[in-house]
């Protein structure tokens, strides 16, 4: 059994390191509706982590307490072991967790380049003032920042694109501007939310392997949710599955393919 601080190395090679952030105990209510119902589960360094589960399982509700912006009722969330506290979104930024949107939440009318350099705002410390008087400064600060920007770009493999206004972009491209953007950030936690919602076949494949390649490249570590059971069995090292605000499983995605309770949730089977 792995503690909480020990590490073990994948079948194919890569280290999964200790618990980064551990969810204890987790109720989320909205007014009547129990979105969350006590749930438990944690993630390791540099491990893909999915949440998966049906129609109005309380998914979207987990990535949100994952990410800070909603504070459960009841229970803790501890990163790093420790208990955190309410924060506010660039406080969540500057602790190295990044996100997408399930409905892509870029900048329409700018460019990729434009959209993807919004990612390093929580990296600019120069302002106004300061860069009138410092002009050097703020020069260093703009061309480390554009350094990141293009290997960004160069590794999601968007170049061709940069100069393209978001809005002009086929959907599954908009979704890897997205993926760029919460890159430029360089998290230490990925959050994405229905990464391959809307997607064809091809770009579900090309969404996998970049996920895969920020995963093994950088050693982020990941955490998504998913409606499709499907397309996360392949990526993921451990997936939770939840049904109703429950948790109905948490293993390896063999172990939860052979889990009954998983197996009917899917198949609609009511068990109550
Ligand atoms: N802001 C909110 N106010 C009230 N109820 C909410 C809110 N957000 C979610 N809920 C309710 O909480 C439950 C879980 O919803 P949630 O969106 O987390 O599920 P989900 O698994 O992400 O669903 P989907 O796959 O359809 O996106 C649902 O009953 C939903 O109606």
């Amino acid at each position: 059994m792995l503690d909480n601080s020990s590490s073990y190395v994948t079948e194919d090679g890569r280290t999964i390191g200790g618990v980064v952030m551990e969810m204890k105990n987790i109720t989320l209510r909205f007014g009547g509706v129990v979105a969350i119902k006590d749930i438990s589960f944690d993630i390791r360094e540099g491990e893909i982590r999915a949440i998966i589960g049906p129609n109005g399982a309380g998914k979207s509700s987990m990535l949100n307490v994952i990410s800070g912006f909603y504070v459960p009722q009841e229970g803790e969330v501890l990163f790093h072991g420790k208990k955190r506290p309410p924060m506010r979104p660039y406080e969540v930024a500057r602790q190295g967790i990044a996100r997408t949107f399930q409905n892509i939440a870029l900048f329409e009318g700018m460019s990729v380049l434009d959209n993807v350099m919004t990612g390093r705002l929580n990296y600019m410390k120069t302002g106004l003032f300061s860069q009138a008087l410092w002009k050097g400064k703020a020069e260093r600060e703009e061309t480390e920042n554009r350094e990141v920007v293009e290997r960004v770009i160069d590794f999601l493999e968007i170049q061709h694109i940069r100069k393209t206004p978001v809005a002009r972009l086929p959907y599954g491209l908009k979704k890897r501007v997205e993926l760029a953007r919460a890159l430029a950030a360089e998290p230490k936690l990925l959050l994405l939310d229905e990464p391959m919602a809307g997607m064809n076949v091809e770009e579900k494949e090309d969404m996998s392997r970049f996920i895969l390649d920020v995963n093994d490249e950088f050693g982020t570590t990941i955490a998504l949710i998913e409606h499709d059971m499907g397309v996360v069995m392949d990526l993921s090292d451990r997936v939770v599955v939840m049904d109703y605000g429950k948790k109905i499983g948490d293993g390896t995605p063999d172990e939860v393919r052979n889990n009954q309770d998983v197996i009917d949730a899917y198949l609609g089977v009511s068990h109550d």
